[in-house]
């Protein structure tokens, strides 16, 4: 049975605009990033930097609490890595370059590198940090400053300094201010990110009003 999906206006507003910020070429992936706090606040900071892609090698589902994420997962693209070097050989012939965040003598000061480019970023385990691997094939190393006793901060904080770098250096270049996705992909997240919210309100018996947007038309299974 086709249904037409109705939307609040404002909300769909609120997504369209949150998509004209999103940045396809700035990619974070998370090896082995473990714990639910860390990669709840990771998905909360990708989300206000605007980050789209976040990958993460876990092979168990992602550990997401909602009370940190405050709903950010909803609006992000989460994948998993089944095998790291074919992924990582696929994104750097996409033309990604692979910054592994890790504290070698040769990492250079994350402040350092050109967040303009097309990157992935990578965050390693709560204890073991980057791999082997990963820092044998990155293309750049980074490291944030310890002045401390303490020899490395916490990934999720790591993952807002840096990324909060890349969304400075982003900002200059007026990379918020004109649409990077490309329109294939806005529409399917209009329509993907759309029905969250359709469904939400539903639920919530909330969907009502004169402001209504067609989402376009579902298919709902017969019972
Ligand atoms: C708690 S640290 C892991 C520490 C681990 N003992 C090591 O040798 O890397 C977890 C992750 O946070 C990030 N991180 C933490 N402090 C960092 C720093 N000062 N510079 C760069 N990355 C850092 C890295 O991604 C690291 O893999």
């Amino acid at each position: 049975m086709d249904k037409t999906l109705l939307i609040q206006e404002k909300r769909l507003l609120r997504i369209k605009e949150c998509l004209q910020k999103r940045q396809p070429d700035l990619r974070l992936y998370l090896e082995n990033v473990q714990n639910h706090h860390n990669v709840s606040a990771i998905i909360r900071t990708a989300d206000a930097v605007g980050i789209l892609h976040i990958y993460y090698s876990l092979q168990k589902n992602l550990p997401v609490n909602d009370a940190i994420t405050c709903g950010a997962h909803k609006w992000v693209i989460l994948e998993k890595v089944e095998d790291q070097a074919d992924f990582l050989k696929k994104m750097k012939s996409q033309g990604f370059q692979i910054v592994a965040t890790a504290l070698t003598p040769d990492a250079i000061d994350f402040r350092d590198i050109d967040y303009t480019r097309p990157l992935v970023i990578v965050m390693g385990n709560e204890l073991e940090g980057i791999s082997e691997e990963l820092k044998n094939k990155a293309d750049i190393i980074c490291k944030i400053p310890m002045h401390g006793m303490v020899q490395s901060l916490n990934v999720s904080v790591a993952t807002a300094l840096i990324l909060y770098e890349a969304q400075r250096q982003r900002e200059q270049k007026g990379f918020y201010s004109k649409k990077r996705i490309s329109s294939e992909l806005e529409a399917e997240l209009i329509k993907k990110w759309g029905i969250y919210e359709v469904l939400k309100k539903k639920s919530r018996g909330r969907l009502k009003g004169s402001c209504l947007c067609d989402l376009g038309k579902v298919c709902f299974k017969k019972e």
